[in-house]
């Protein structure tokens, strides 16, 4: 099958494509199957007919949906989970970073705010995360929480429990998880049920002393709600690699907080996408080829 890789070089995908038999191309009017390289923000090209498959590089599709590019004509996939530990990593990093007060100690000039900190460092043994997602991401963010002595408390679409997490609950029990989490991780994808699934109740649902992680996209928090609780003081920090708006303009009122720290979306590196995708997108296309349905199908009825 001939498949276009494009726009940008990503040869270890390439090379796995290859060696599953594929031919590769140099146009998207030759291809039968076209691998995109290219992040959200960037331009999706018009697809001509003859593409039957699409792989995307990243994970959440939103933004292509909103767009109207996926439609029905063809098959697609995308990296659900490929970045799962890497991105587990980056909320456990912005956990730990809230929890150990380092926004505090990065803006201090001298030892002054040790009682502060000394007094309200807290840690992870014995506390309940909730993971918000029980995909890629959340396995990964669970496995990492055990030698923590941390419990994993997942919020799936139905509960049903899984060997990954110490407990499951299904999303329809949220405000309860959030009540009895003393954090709580964001890793869902955005569609039209997440959206703002974090708003006013659910925030005041939560601990007063419970941290926010959301390394999923942006508007599954309500920004506004969120900047009038941490205000409010109804809960006691947030880490965020997703915003709402990206970029999160220099002035918003969620900069400049010693509770809050923000990354600009780096959860995952795009440095690293082409090897950790490589051997997905190889085995996506042997699936395609058999007929069979592929380790990170798309489902376009559910918008991930
Ligand atoms: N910050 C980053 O750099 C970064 C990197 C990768 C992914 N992401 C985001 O994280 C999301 C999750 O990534 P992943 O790799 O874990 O994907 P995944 O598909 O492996 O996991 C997502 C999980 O969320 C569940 N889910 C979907 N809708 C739900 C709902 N309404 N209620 C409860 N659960 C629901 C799915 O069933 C699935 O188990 C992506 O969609 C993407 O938006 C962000």
């Amino acid at each position: 099958m001939k498949i276009f890789v494009g726009f940008g070089d990503y040869p270890l995908t390439t090379k796995a494509l290859k060696e599953a038999g594929a031919e590769i191309v140099d146009s998207l009017e030759k291809a039968e199957g076209f691998v995109f390289t290219q992040t959200p923000g960037t331009e999706f090209p018009l697809l001509p007919d003859g593409v039957r498959w699409v792989q995307f590089p990243n994970a959440g599709l939103n933004a292509y949906f909103t767009a109207g590019q996926i439609d029905d004509k063809r098959r697609w996939s995308n990296a659900s989970g490929v970045y799962g530990q890497q991105v587990a990593e980056a909320a456990m990093a912005l956990l730990l970073g809230l929890i150990h007060m380092h926004p505090t100690m990065v803006r201090a000039d001298s030892w002054a705010p040790s009682t502060q900190i000394d007094q309200q460092t807290r840690w992870l043994d014995g506390a309940t995360v909730a993971i918000v997602g029980a995909g890629g991401i959340g396995k990964h963010l669970a496995a990492m929480l055990k030698p923590f002595g941390a419990k994993s408390l997942a919020v799936s679409r139905t509960g049903t429990p899984t060997q990954d997490f110490d407990a499951t609950e299904p999303i329809s029990n949220l405000h309860q998880v959030l009540a009895d989490a003393d954090h709580v991780v964001l890793c869902v994808p955005l569609t039209a049920d997440t959206y703002h699934l974090i708003g006013k109740a659910e925030l005041k649902a939560m601990q007063s002393t419970a941290i926010l992680i959301n390394v999923a996209r942006g508007e599954v928090v309500d920004t506004e709600a969120l900047v009038d609780a941490l205000d409010a003081q109804e809960i006691s920090g947030a880490g965020l690699d997703v915003t709402d708006p990206e970029p999160l303009p220099d002035d918003h009122p969620l900069w400049g907080r010693s509770n809050v720290i923000i990354t600009p979306h780096v959860a995952n590196t795009l440095t690293s996408m082409d090897r950790m995708l490589a051997p997905v997108v190889a085995e996506n296309y042997r699936r395609f080829l058999a007929g069979e349905k592929m380790l990170t199908e798309v489902d376009i009825h559910k918008g991930y």
